[in-house]
């Protein structure tokens, strides 16, 4: 097999599924346990997977990414052949080892040592074959005596670390993966890393995620599967960034219907009221409403008011607000020395903000007007009177994103 050759080539593939479609009274039939035969469910076909055509070159790292139920674990089993296409065909070359569901075929009453062997010869190992990587698995898996227990012994995690072990060391061209990199504790996770870091030079990888950080990282090319079809294809950065924007539209149309039902409004008022905070709006560079920002976007925060009466050496304040409370920034047109001019009835002030370095999660704001620095008695203050989302690929903990770059100098 040359370098460069497809291993997996999906040409119009289909896969429908059957689903059970019942009535609200057959539902409560079937809690009640009593026979739904009089009444009998309507089957209704499901397109998980609908004309999806694409390839992977031997040595390629290929990401799929996609909302939940967009249909990438069902690629992911017909390359598998754990399921067949409804329509279209599916070539595959090469041994598969699949990571989805770790130790599925796992059976309980055996040992782990019975279990390698026994999933060894279902991956089409021979004995030989499986004596010859046993050491490495056994020394993956850090399992040590556990391996001469039952698996129905086994937590989840030391299920998974078995696993991960056989189907890692099976020497396969092509390597299936779903989220597998989030499996067992943290050691356990850096070892699958740096393992499959490994793999990627000698195998085939499809790596199914939803943390678009290690995407980014391990796969030079993504599909992105949108209601089981095909929706965007290419390099990770442009694809993932088309996700994100996408993601990102999707959140600030939900928070902004949220926003329109009214749901329990949070906010908490005060003032004396020579100036009326009329209005508060999140808005994107161009000024147009929106309530969902990634981290490097603008935030503009439009104020209007109203002036009631005359009011002396005015101003207005912005505080940001994490979720549980914490407060994120603050600042006043006092702090930049602004004086205004508040002799129209109404007008509209606006802060700008280049980017938004925060860890992401919801944000509110809170805003106020107030004379001559003087927060206790304001003119009026709206505490939490919007709330804006800010949604980032980035994992850092705490509540802002300070630039940062690791170095790892080498002592001579
Ligand atoms: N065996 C099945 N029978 C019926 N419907 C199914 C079956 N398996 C999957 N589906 C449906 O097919 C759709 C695609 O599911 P799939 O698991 O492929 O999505 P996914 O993109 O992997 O989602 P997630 O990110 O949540 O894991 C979903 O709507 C799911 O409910």
């Amino acid at each position: 097999m040359g370098l460069g050759e497809h291993m997996i080539q999906f040409d119009q593939v289909s896969k429908c599924y059957v689903r059970q479609a019942r009535t609200f009274r057959e539902s409560l039939t079937r809690l009640c346990g009593q026979s739904i035969e009089r009444e009998p469910s309507r089957e209704a076909g499901f397109w998980a997977v609908k004309d999806v055509s694409f390839e992977v070159r031997r040595g390629e790292t290929l990401g799929i990414i996609g909302d939940n139920g967009a249909g990438k674990s069902t690629i992911l089993k017909l390359i598998a052949g754990i399921t067949v296409p409804t329509h279209g065909r599916v070539n595959i070359k090469g041994r598969i080892s699949s990571l989805i569901e770790l130790g599925a075929g796992f059976n309980p009453d055996l040992t782990g040592y019975e279990n390698i062997y026994l999933n060894g010869a279902v991956l089409g190992l021979t004995r030989r074959e499986i004596d010859g990587c046993l050491g490495q698995i056994v020394t993956f898996s850090g399992l040590g005596s556990f391996l001469d227990v039952p698996v129905k012994y086994y937590s989840s995690g030391m299920y998974a670390r078995l696993g991960f072990a056989i189907a890692v060391h099976v020497k396969a061209d092509v390597i299936l993966t779903d989220e597998i990199l989030a499996v067992g504790d943290t050691a356990f996770q850096r070892q699958c890393l740096r393992k499959f870091k490994e793999l990627q030079a000698v195998s085939t990888i499809i790596f199914v995620s939803h943390d678009l950080v290690r995407v980014k990282e391990v796969c030079s090319r993504v599909l992105w599967i949108k209601q089981g079809r095909l929706h965007g294809e290419g390099e990770s950065e442009k694809v993932i960034e088309a996700y994100l924007q996408a993601v990102q539209r999707d959140r600030d149309h939900h928070l902004r219907a949220d926003k329109n039902r009214d749901h329990a409004p949070e906010e908490r008022r005060r003032g004396t009221g020579e100036v009326e905070i009329v209005e508060v709006a999140t808005c994107d560079g161009t000024g147009a409403p929106r309530m969902a920002f990634r981290g490097d976007e603008v935030l503009l925060v439009r104020i209007k008011y109203r002036v009631h009466k005359p009011c002396y050496d005015p101003g207005f304040g912005i505080n940001i607000m994490s979720h549980d409370g914490v407060f994120v920034h603050g600042t006043n047109t006092f702090i930049h020395g602004m004086i205004l001019d508040l002799t129209r009835e109404f007008g509209t002030i606006e802060l700008f903000y280049p980017n938004l370095p925060m860890v992401p999660g919801p944000y509110w704001l809170t805003v106020g007007a107030t004379s001559d620095n003087d927060w206790s008695v304001p003119y009026d203050l709206r505490e939490r009177v919007c709330k804006f989302e800010v949604l980032s690929t980035r994992r850092d903990g705490g509540l802002i994103c300070l630039e940062h770059r690791w170095s790892y100098p080498v002592e001579h």
